[in-house]
């Protein structure tokens, strides 16, 4: 199949109607669907709607919605046909021909599908007059029609060319209907697709669908069977999303258009359609790459000494240091970076074919970020993941490869440190869904299971995004609602995870030679005793050592952390023994005080 027209509603984003259009045009999309809210309160006529539209090479592909139309008395029936003649009225206006009509909510309708048939079979004649067509969409909290097999019945009954359906992933996917059914629906009875996902949650539907719609890949629905079943059935218009959501409601439209553009293609890539090359296979991290001043950066470099780093090279063109340990490698950047800063400039994952790995976020909207590159300098590629983070893809082993734009001035160490396990990254709350579907369509990771938790300054979410081989994790943290601008001390934090072989001797030597490992509180000890019965002895070493320690079905995790570099990076040294899987989020907000403490202390409050 070749590519399909791409829509969005204006509900999806934030603005008035002319913002909406141009973001939704910018993002590349091809047509929208107008909501009746959003052209109500422009002031442009919609035959002035529709040249903008036009020119920004928009086609309107519904108008919408209609709601409370059918299967109401005679009186009403006659007032709800008056007020549709309006609105093909300004459909003419505004070019479109397709209405959406949704299944009443009205206590006025009754529950009789011949007279709901018969209702819409006559709006369906008079659309029909004027060159229109009506789709019908069962609402899941519709009065007496919410699902689409009954709307399907309903639609079958009224048997008009001009009457057809308009299926709503959210409406059958919440209820938990079985989409397998839409097979059996002819193609050219299949008026319109909406598409959106949603996080299982256990509420009411209509307070769901309204509040917390997100765009495909960014919840927990199976949109690929979904989609896949009705474009199997024969349909063949656009696949459009239809997402209410509080957050894309407030946020910048433009970046929210993007951000549902490459939803989009990761669906259209799930569906078998031919969108971008797949995403080649990782391995690990090439570097991470801390920006800093150079106060803070020397106590970071002193930190990775601590830790059994060796400077190995400096940059030839940039006031930049590697550090390595192991496959450890962290790249110090001291150049604009204000005072007491540091933070997470970049990661630089290994690719199969970093050209390739370039060419796929291009086609997943992430253009490739200009850089600056000296003469002897490798032709490095790197796009900007939602937060502004850097990612470089890398082929560290290549003779051309990053490793050539330093000077190498001493050989690696070897020592506890092996590799980069993952890095933390904290999104601003409303950012969150974002950025893991960066990490998932750009990347090609997976995400892992969602944990949220009660930490001092707030509840916090936690996501894990891993590719196939778990050699590249990010984990993604963020509170759950706008931070509370009293919250002191650490904002944002992220931090760079080692891979350890052993994190209890590690510890001895760090405690030994005085390094900055953040103090873990007694209280936390004599609650792991509690939880865990764990041996005494080894109990008594991770009170010594400030490591932190936690379980899964798959095996034991032992972890230390520094202290914080400036406001907001410190490091965190990790040991997976057996299958461990997760980050060990339950000590967070212990972890979270400790930072508080330090920089309480430090600031003399
Ligand atoms: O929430 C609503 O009212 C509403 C309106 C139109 C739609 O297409 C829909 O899915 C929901
Ligand atoms: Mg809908």
């Amino acid at each position: 199949m070749s590519e399909p027209r791409r829509s969005i509603a204006t509900v999806c984003l934030s603005g008035t109607l002319e913002d909406k259009l141009a973001a939704a045009s910018a993002a590349g999309f091809d047509g929208v669907e107008i909501f009746e809210n959003d052209l109500i309160a422009s002031a442009a006529s919609p035959a002035e709607i529709r040249a903008y539209c036009r020119d920004l090479g928009l086609s309107i592909d519904l108008y919408q919605p209609f709601r409370d139309f059918e299967a109401v008395p005679p009186a009403r029936f006659r007032q709800n046909l008056r007020r549709a003649e309006r609105k093909f009225d300004v459909m003419e206006q505004l070019g479109t021909d397709l209405v959406l009509v949704c299944s009443t909510v009205s206590p006025e309708a009754v529950d009789d599908d011949e007279l709901a048939a018969e209702q819409l079979r006559e709006l369906a004649e008079r659309a029909q007059r004027r060159g229109m067509r009506v789709a019908y969409e069962a609402l899941a909290w519709g009065r007496f029609v919410n699902t689409y097999e009954h709307s399907w019945r309903i639609v079958r009954r009224a048997d008009h060319p001009a009457l057809g359906l308009c299926l709503d992933s959210f409406h059958v996917l919440s209820r938990g209907g079985d989409p397998a059914l839409i097979r059996t629906i002819p193609g050219e009875k299949l008026f319109y697709l909406q598409l959106a996902d949603a996080p299982q949650l256990d509420m009411d539907v209509l307070q769901w669908s309204r509040h917390h719609r997100l765009f495909p890949g960014q919840g927990s629905f199976d949109l690929t069977t979904f989609a896949g079943n009705v474009l199997d059935a024969g349909y063949s218009g656009p696949l459009s999303l239809e997402v209410f959501n509080d957050v894309f409601r407030q946020a910048d439209p433009k970046p929210a258009a993007v951000d549902a553009m490459r939803s989009l293609r990761l669906l259209e890539e799930r569906l078998g359609l031919p969108v971008a090359e797949p995403a080649p296979d990782l391995d690990g991290y090439a570097f991470a790459e801390v920006v800093a001043d150079p106060g803070t950066a020397a106590r970071l470099a002193d930190g990775l000494a601590a830790l059994g780093f060796a400077e190995t090279g400096e940059h030839r063109s940039k006031p930049v240091r590697r550090w390595e340990q192991g496959g450890a490698r962290v790249l110090i950047n001291t150049s604009g970076a204000g005072p007491d800063t540091a933070e997470i400039g970049a990661l630089a994952v290994e690719s199969a074919d970093p050209l390739r790995s370039a060419r796929r976020a291009e086609a997943m909207s992430s253009p490739i970020l200009p850089r600056e590159r000296g003469p002897q300098e490798a032709g490095l590629v790197s796009v900007a993941a939602p937060d502004g983070t850097g990612v470089f893809f890398c082929d560290t082993a290549a003779d051309d490869g990053w490793r050539g734009d330093f000077r190498d001035t001493a050989a690696p160490a070897a020592g506890l440190i092996t590799g980069i396990d993952h890095v933390s990254l904290t999104q601003p709350f409303d950012h969150f869904d974002e950025a893991a579907l960066f990490c998932r369509s750009v990347l090609g990771l997976e995400p892992e299971e969602v944990t949220e938790y009660a930490a001092p300054f707030g509840m916090v979410r936690n996501r894990g995004m891993v590719d196939a081989t778990r050699s590249v994790r990010i984990a993604l943290n963020g509170a759950l609602v706008r931070r509370g601008e009293w919250a002191p001390a650490v904002r944002d934090p992220q931090h760079i995870a080692f891979t350890c072989t052993d994190v209890l001797a590690a510890a001895e030597r760090l405690r030994a030679s005085g390094a900055p490992v953040l103090p873990i509180p007694d209280n936390y000890y004599d609650d792991l005793d509690a939880r865990f019965d764990l041996d005494p002895d080894l109990l008594g070493a991770l009170r010594r050592g400030s490591v932190l320690y936690d379980r899964d079905a798959g095996g034991e995790f032992l972890h230390l952390f520094t202290e914080l570099f400036g406001s907001r990076v410190f490091l965190e040294l990790v040991q997976r023994v057996g299958d461990y899987a997760g980050y060990g989020v339950g000590n967070a907000p212990v972890r979270m005080a400790a930072h508080r403490r330090q920089r309480m202390t430090a600031f003399g409050r």
